[in-house]
């Protein structure tokens, strides 16, 4: 990869290489944009293939930020982290306190969070060291554990799709296919049971595949077969790229809705799936729920308000499906037009000089 020129072609603001050796630390920080505000996204911990690889994730995950933030509302930029290493069996609190010490180094530039493989503990280990981290534990007076809010989020939002697809929000009688039954699947699949869906899971660690048949009677199947199940929504909740040029064919669903980050390979892809007459919930807007929660501490943590944002990822989703019915766009097109026109807006406003945080002259 020409990194320079990739950053170029997206308009990467920076990418900052952290390296310790005692503690075994590789991480890579990728900043996108920071025109709407610092950038806020979570911290990934996972066995790359390669280094090329873990860039490439850290990149493109940290721009999906800049739109989900933008489309969400909020006023934070766009940013995500990666350490290379397996989250069972490398972690340690070294290592969480020396990334501390990077992020602490960026001066609020890149705030952080929870995302695959890191967790609440992650982030108090992190908070030793800076201030620049939300998903705390709620002692702290955080939010703690985004991921039942994302679930949350996900769950009204794919309500809001199945509404366009089948004329009814209801999901009672829905067979829904959840792909990764991890920590916010297994809290989707908790409201999609209730409501009285039927559940088909898979995932490469067996005992959440039998913790959701024993608490949801879910049907399991393997990994590869989840693609191809006779299911009316199809959740993507793993990792990214599942939709592709060899799961397009084998898709039954009229309607994909799901939390995992860059759902589509390629962008092409959304505009097969557009042209099946599938209804795709764009995945940074149904999947906003864990940041608009986080993102709430920079107001001072109030549960209440930020739920009530939550609940618009209902309309944010019935707002981007409108447009797309309306302009004869794909969703995922619709939603980056109104990430990236928000952006554009406050990029042009007037700016006017304004002196925030301590002058030296206020010190005297
Ligand atoms: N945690 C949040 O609040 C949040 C917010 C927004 C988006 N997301 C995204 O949602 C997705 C899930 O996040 P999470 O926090 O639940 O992570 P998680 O690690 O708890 O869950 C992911 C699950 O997917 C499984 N998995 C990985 N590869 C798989 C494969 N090929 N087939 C089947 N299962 C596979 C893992 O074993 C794991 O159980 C990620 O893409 C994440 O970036 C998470
Ligand atoms: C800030 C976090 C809650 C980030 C979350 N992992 C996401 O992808 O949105």
């Amino acid at each position: 990869m020409e990194l320079f020129k990739y950053m170029e072609q997206y308009d990467y603001e920076q990418l900052v290489f952290c390296q310790d050796e005692q503690s075994g630390l590789k991480a890579i920080i990728a900043i996108h944009d920071t025109t709407l505000g610092p950038a806020l996204g979570g911290t990934r911990m996972w066995t790359y293939e390669n280094e090329e690889a873990a860039i490439e994730d850290a990149l493109r995950l940290a721009r999906g930020m800049t739109y989900k933030n933008a489309a969400a509302g909020l006023n934070l930029g766009g940013g995500k982290t990666v350490i290379i290493g397996d989250p069972r069996k490398d972690k340690n609190e070294e290592m969480f306190r020396a990334f501390g010490r990077y992020i602490q180094g960026l001066n609020g530039r890149y705030i952080t969070a929870e995302d695959v493989g890191t967790t609440v503990e992650d982030m108090d280990l992190i908070h030793e060291e800076t201030d620049f981290v939300t998903g705390i534990s709620p002692a702290f007076g955080s939010s703690g554990n985004p991921s039942p809010v994302t679930a949350y989020g996900v769950y009204k939002g794919m309500k809001a799709a199945a509404k366009a697809a089948f004329g009814t929000d209801s999901l009672e009688g829905k067979t829904i296919a959840v792909q990764g039954v991890g920590n916010v699947a297994y809290n989707l699949c908790k409201h999609l049971h209730e409501e009285g869906a039927q559940l088909i899971v898979t995932d490469i660690n067996k005992d959440s595949v039998q913790r959701a048949v024993e608490d949801f009677g879910a049907k399991a199947v393997d990994p590869d077969d989840i693609y191809d199940q006779e299911c009316d929504i199809y959740a993507p909740c793993a990792l990214g790229a599942t939709i592709n040029d060899v799961t397009i064919p084998k898709l039954k669903a009229k309607v994909i809705a799901g939390a995992a980050n860059n759902q589509l390979r390629e962008t092409h892809h959304g505009d097969l799936i557009h042209e099946m007459g599938i209804v795709y919930a764009p995945d940074y807007v149904i999947n906003a729920g864990g940041v608009i929660n986080v993102a709430d501490e920079l107001y001072g943590y109030n549960a209440d308000r930020a739920m009530k944002k939550v609940e618009g990822i209902y309309q944010n989703i019935e707002r981007v499906i409108e447009i797309s019915n309306r302009d004869a766009i794909p969703t995922y097109k619709a939603a980056d037009r109104l990430a990236e026109e928000r952006i554009e807006r406050m990029r042009k406003s007037r700016s006017q000089f304004l002196q925030n945080g301590q002058h030296i002259l206020s010190r005297r």
